[in-house]
């Protein structure tokens, strides 16, 4: 499990994350929301262990997170500019090789499930083709954790309901877990667990989603404005 406390981060001189605390159990699906520029690709990074806490913890199983915490992490950047001389499918090979966990049938799965064309170089795919690729290579893992930083980023609605399908068929929600940022809460409020939102690089609401329906008696994003609502 992941135990985030009193984590902030700067690049530089510019703080970005401040005084963050929280836990990520297993077996959930976290939306992690907030406007641009509050820091959710940051915290990302930070606990796929590609950078390192300016203050604060994060414990991966007690442990503090290295790069060596991708062993347990699926971690799904936000770029879309990688392995572009390569077809799908020596991604997928290419992952074999570097992940124990990596199952390249269950990729192939994936593949046909997405209606991927794995011989296609990904300098050829579209944006969405590409975006169903990143997907298929991250849930091919099988791993405790999926950290997706804008995985429906630019993809088109019958896109993103293909992949929050994805996310539902190739993942067991009773023991993983999927931290996944994203600015479409209505669209991934069905999977949802719960919402945490960043304003300004602190936790502005970290909420269960059956709390936001039952005690706030709100979807989830006529909560978001709400709570942006009592900052502004
Ligand atoms: N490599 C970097 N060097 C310096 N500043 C950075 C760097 N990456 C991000 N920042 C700054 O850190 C802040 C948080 O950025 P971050 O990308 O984490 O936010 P975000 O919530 O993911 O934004 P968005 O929704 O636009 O993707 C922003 O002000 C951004 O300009």
């Amino acid at each position: 499990m992941y135990t985030i406390q009193n984590l902030s981060y700067a690049y530089g001189s510019k703080t970005v994350l401040s005084n963050i605390s929280f836990t990520l159990p297993l077996g959930k699906v976290i939306a992690l929301t907030g406007e641009n520029g509050s820091g959710k690709s940051t915290l990302l990074r930070l606990l796929a262990g590609t950078m390192q806490p300016t203050n604060g913890k994060i414990l991966y199983n007690q442990h503090p997170v290295t790069n060596l915490v991708s062993k347990h992490v699926s971690y799904m950047p936000d770029t879309d500019n990688y392995f572009l001389k390569r077809t799908g499918d020596q991604v997928f090979e290419f992952y074999d090789t570097v992940f124990d966990d990596f199952c390249l049938n269950k990729a192939y799965e994936i593949a046909e499930f997405l209606k991927i064309d794995g011989s296609k170089l990904i300098k050829d795919l579209s944006k969405g083709q590409r975006g169903r690729l990143k997907m298929a290579v991250v849930l091919a893992r099988n791993t405790p954790y999926y950290l997706l930083d804008e995985p429906f980023s630019g993809l088109d609605p019958i896109v993103r309901a293909q992949l929050i399908d994805g996310l539902m068929e190739f993942t067991d929600l009773s023991k993983q877990t999927i931290l996944l940022s994203t600015h479409e809460l209505s669209e991934v409020e069905r999977i949802t667990d719960g919402l945490l939102l960043l304003h300004d690089g602190k936790i502005l609401s970290y909420e269960a989603m059956e709390d936001i329906r039952k005690e706030w008696k709100q979807d989830a994003v006529s909560w978001m404005k709400s709570q942006y609502e009592r900052v502004d």
